[in-house]
């Protein structure tokens, strides 16, 4: 089963060129959105779209980059198009995503919780969430910072979108070999060294096979000094519709 992906940016934290690394992925006339950092209105709104266009949205983490752009999502949707969706969020961050993040701006008297703002619907590892008929995600918890939650994503199984997450050989080659992943779209980290996000000198030494199904994204801005430097592997670009799965 495929899907349709784009990229509404595909920079690092600290990009001012490429927009934080969130994504739009389209199915069955649904639109989700993967992560949703503080450059994602901004990045929407480029696109022609507006937060109308938008039917659920997805975190994998609770850096601002990847939830920055939450607020305005929220409030957006609460008095402008007054609409309730859903915030599929891993359920081991969605206490502290309202309490250490989004309360401060978005609690009122009426309105004191995340489930005033959104369907919460918690995504646990190992249960696979149908959003719908014909896109399912799974989330797995992968290494990123010290002592903080990070997911990674199987979309309808066959897709891996690592979000932000450490190299791990480990994972790689069971998302390939095991899972049957053949796209697989992973965070680089360009400038060395790589600490809490994978190298791209690190990603070089997967087997070429690997390789040839890695997307790279969430990469710093001196990328275009890298093309033709990352082997069979291929920087994906902000705003192009791809098809994998
Ligand atoms: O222990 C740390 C914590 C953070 N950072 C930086 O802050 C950024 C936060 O967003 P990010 O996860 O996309 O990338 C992170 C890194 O660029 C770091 O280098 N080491
Ligand atoms: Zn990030
Ligand atoms: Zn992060």
């Amino acid at each position: 089963m495929s899907v349709t992906l784009e990229m509404l940016g595909t920079g690092n934290a600290f990009s001012k060129r490429f927009f934080n690394n969130n994504a739009l992925v389209f199915q069955d006339g649904f639109t989700l959105m993967v992560d949703c950092g503080i450059t994602a209105p901004l990045a929407l709104y480029q696109t022609g779209r507006t937060f109308a266009d938008i039917d659920g949205v997805l975190i994998t983490h609770l850096h601002a980059d990847h939830i920055g752009g939450l607020e305005e999502l929220a409030f957006q949707m609460k008095f402008v198009h007054k609409r309730l969706i859903p915030l599929y969020v891993p359920e081991t961050l969605t206490e502290t995503l309202w309490e250490n993040s989004l309360r401060a701006g978005l609690e009122q008297d009426d309105f004191n919780s995340l489930h005033h703002y959104f369907q919460v619907i918690p995504l646990r590892e190992t249960e696979i969430c149908s959003i719908t008929p014909n896109l399912q995600v799974e989330i797995v918890q992968t290494q990123h910072i010290p002592g903080k939650r990070s997911y990674s994503l199987f979309i309808n199984k066959t897709v891996f979108y690592s979000a932000d997450a450490q190299f791990s050989r480990e994972l790689i080659e069971e998302v390939y070999y095991t899972r049957g992943c053949r796209a697989i779209l992973h965070d680089c980290q360009l400038q060395q060294p790589a600490v809490v996000h994978a190298g791209l000198a690190q990603l070089l030494t997967l087997p070429d096979e690997i390789q040839q199904s890695v997307y790279l994204m969430h990469y710093d801005d001196i990328m275009p000094e890298f093309e033709g430097k990352t082997g069979s592997m291929t920087f994906i670009k902000q705003h192009e519709l791809i098809t994998l799965g």
